[in-house]
């Protein structure tokens, strides 16, 4: 009998094309998902070396970053640095034979919400993407991670990439979720436990009752900020709800093909007593939904939570930073969440831009109205979450509630297009991440679940979600 072995262990074992004897390997790539921001440079390296892209049915284009979110985009892309490097991966994907995803084709969207929609994503795959966000993926049981653009470049050329194995972490997540509290807040409890650094050269397998019980969308909001916990990539092994979304998407298997690859994906489990190097923790029922109060992910407390004073922190460096953190948030120990004011609201991005992510919006503001002095707007995920949104007549609702509906794309969630903070702008954000400067110059973000967001562009500033009526 061989030595039991983690799901990680198993699909990396199964994608080792060569193992030095150091320990570096050559694993095989079964999915490559390109953006525009991170790829012009590699396709530019394979120009120069008269190289090809070794399996383009493998890969797959698609613009995000860069797209205006505004219905006007239609006529063409205004800002200059967004418009060609839009262009170039246009240029890029037809010049090399890649299926491309333009922001007017309808499957256009945010690249981790499209891969798994369009069933490009799937079990047991390895998955790269020259972006942090890849981990998104790992939802499906299937081992994705982000990569830099000399990588990108490998990948293409050759459908590989080197890789050390990592370390193995177990986060357990026992009992159910109380009512209001979502995926994100599982996450961002993780994040404020583990610390930012705590998943430093692990890859995390989630595990647990609650996460058994989370939807795809709700695995993917937790894999998705797996990056933000430190892990390179976060794993939830595969079972009867990935396979009911996997199922009749347009690239999964069909017919014979379903059934070899559903008995595969069937053994991707760990094993009874396979070792993790460190192991978490956590009982759902204890989660209240938390916001984010400074410029790191692990900066959290309850909602019902005050902001924390600096001068608690023993370790000087600490302390320096989070006064440093709660200066640049324009906040005072001692003030309750609860009553803080919030100017913008954003509710997407590939942490919370799905269909499910918009109904618990939806049944939050619908008959309601946005405070007055909130400006607030709802960037669905992708063209299909916006159509399947609007089949529902979700974007009534909103556009009744007050809220700006726009194009799918990352939007707000970074500072890469029109959307955009001004400076000491306080928003609440279903986003992933809150450094400084993240949503625009001097911008101030929280990170909430996307039923936080919805209550505190109503109220005007947050509440407790549990006491919503
Ligand atoms: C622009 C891109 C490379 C970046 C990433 O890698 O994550 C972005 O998606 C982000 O979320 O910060
Ligand atoms: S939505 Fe945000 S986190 Fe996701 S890929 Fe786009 S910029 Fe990165």
């Amino acid at each position: 009998m061989s030595a039991p072995r983690t799901l990680y262990d198993k699909i990396f074992d199964d994608h080792v094309v060569d193992r030095q004897d150091d320990g570096t390997c050559l694993l095989y790539i079964d999915r490559h998902l390109v953006h525009e921001v991170t790829s012009p440079q590699a396709f530019e390296g394979l120009r120069m070396t008269g190289r090809k892209v070794r399996h383009p049915e493998k890969t797959l284009a698609v613009v995000d970053h860069n797209v205006s979110t505004s219905p006007e985009r239609k006529f063409g892309i205004k800002n200059e640095e967004s418009r060609i490097q839009v262009e170039a991966l246009a240029t890029n994907a037809k010049d090399f034979g890649i299926e491309y995803y333009s922001e007017n084709d309808i499957r256009q969207g945010i690249v981790h919400i499209i891969g798994p929609e369009q069933g490009f994503t799937l079990p047991g795959m390895t998955i790269v993407c020259g972006d942090s966000h890849t981990s998104t993926h790992g939802a499906f049981g299937a081992l994705a991670h982000g990569i830099g653009t000399s990588e990108v470049e490998h990948v293409l050329a050759t459908q590989t990439l080197i890789q050390r194995k990592a370390k193995n972490m177990l986060v357990r997540v026992d009992g159910v979720l109380p009512e209001g509290v979502t995926a994100k807040d599982i996450i961002l409890a993780i994040i404020g436990e583990i610390g930012t650094a705590g998943g430093t050269g692990y890859v995390i397998e989630y595990a647990g009752e609650a996460i058994r019980a989370l939807s795809m969308e709700g695995r993917m909001t937790i894999c998705n900020m797996s990056i933000e916990g430190g892990a390179r990539a976060g794993l939830i092994a595969a079972d009867e709800t990935t396979f009911a979304y996997v199922k009749d998407k347009p690239r999964a298997p069909k017919a014979a093909a379903w059934d070899a690859a559903l008995a595969y994906w069937q053994t991707l489990q760990s094993d009874e007593g396979a070792h993790f190097d460190k192991v978490i923790v956590l009982d759902a029922a204890k989660l209240p939904p938390i916001v984010s109060w400074g410029s790191s992910p692990e900066d959290v407390v309850s909602v019902q939570g005050i902001v924390p004073n600096p001068d608690d922190i023993a370790d000087e460096n600490k302390r320096t930073s989070k006064q440093r953190a709660l200066d640049y948030m324009g906040l005072t120990p001692g003030t309750k969440i609860t009553d803080i004011a919030l100017d913008r609201v954003f509710i997407g991005s590939c942490t919370n831009g799905r269909i499910e992510d918009l109904r618990a919006v939806a049944k939050v503001v619908e008959g309601k109205t946005v405070s007055a002095h909130v400006d607030a707007m709802i960037v669905p995920g992708s063209g299909l979450v916006k159509e399947q949104a609007e089949a529902e007549g979700l974007d009534k609702i909103f556009r009744a509630a007050g809220f700006d509906w726009r194009e799918p794309g990352c939007s707000m969630c970074l500072a890469m297009n029109d959307d955009r903070l001004k400076p000491h702008e306080r928003c609440a954000s279903t986003s992933n991440r809150n450094f400084e400067g993240r949503q625009g110059f001097k911008g101030r973000t929280h990170l909430v679940s996307p039923a936080m967001a919805a209550a505190a562009a109503i109220a005007g500033h947050f509440v407790d979600i549990r006491d919503w009526k």
